[in-house]
């Protein structure tokens, strides 16, 4: 089945003069961000920088006040996020994305039709599809929970869950994936397992990511974008970032590799 969102030349995502306001507070300031297809970005900031509004924005959840958000060089501000997502850009909800009485393997194929147009109404007709059948065991192989596949989501482990998650999120085949927090509440041998399989299951891929660990942002992101009070501050390679002076008066005068959890 062919489902890949083939990106067109230029940035897979761009913000321009990016601003939003709730009522007479804003809090996006003109931010600015380009990533290049393929890239892995992480944003870091300290709290209420405005990351999840940052995001909120990109997946079409919030609209912006002004500026623009740009996939694929396409302008999608004001599309909905079930419009945005059939453009090529997909974000993880988290483990409220699982149906948690579905099985992993129904749980990829949901993924999977819901990317193509498909209703839940239609699930009793689902063993039929044969193309979204292959393309959930695939998913299942890369996610490395094949030896669960009959397993109620509800019982995995919660490492398990948010691989799950990762998979459901990657089952449309978008080129640009945004991951909120995406290894929360992992342990640390959890976490570098985790961050190796994101790795994997985004080759080729554009990758953004909230991120609070620094750990995990050094560890996964090509490039790190900072965001303060609703402006990108920064964004650069991780050392040129961990050496920058605005950067770290940003975490409380701390040098970056030392504020692991200060963002917190
Ligand atoms: N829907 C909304 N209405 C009003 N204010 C909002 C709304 N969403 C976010 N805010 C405010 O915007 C600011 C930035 O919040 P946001 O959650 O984007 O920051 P953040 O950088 O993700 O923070 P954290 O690191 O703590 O998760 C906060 O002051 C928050 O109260």
């Amino acid at each position: 089945m062919k489902i890949d969102t083939v990106p067109r030349a230029g940035y897979a995502l761009e913000l321009k003069k990016l601003r939003k306001s709730f009522g007479k507070t804003e809090i996006i300031r003109g931010a600015n961000l380009a990533v290049n297809p393929g890239e892995r970005v992480a944003i870091i900031g300290p709290n209420g920088a405005g990351k999840s509004t940052l995001f909120n924005l990109i997946s079409g959840r919030f609209e912006p006040s002004s500026g623009d958000v740009l996939l694929n060089g396409e302008r999608i501000n004001g599309k909905k996020p079930f419009e945005i997502n059939r453009l090529g850009l997909s974000r993880s909800f988290q483990i409220t994305n699982i149906f948690p009485k579905l099985s992993v393997f129904e749980n990829l194929r949901c993924g999977v039709l819901w990317s193509l147009g498909y209703k839940y109404t239609f699930l009793k007709f689902l063993a039929n599809l044969h193309d979204a059948n292959a393309r959930a065991d695939e998913l299942m192989a890369m996610i490395k929970l094949d030896r669960k596949r009959d397993v109620l989501a509800t019982h995995l482990t919660y490492a398990e869950q948010r691989a799950l998650e990762i998979g459901i999120t990657i089952a449309g085949g978008a080129s640009v994936i945004l991951l909120d927090e995406p290894t929360a509440g992992m342990s640390r041998s959890e976490t570098s397992r985790f961050i190796s399989l994101i790795k994997e299951v985004t080759v080729g891929k554009t990758l953004l990511t909230v991120e609070h660990d620094m750990g995990v942002v050094f560890g996964l992101a090509d490039r790190i974008a900072v965001l303060v009070y609703g402006e990108v501050i920064a964004c650069d390679v991780p050392e040129a970032v961990r050496a920058d002076p605005r950067v770290q008066e940003a975490y409380l005068g701390l040098p970056v590799a030392d504020a692991q959890g200060q963002g917190r």
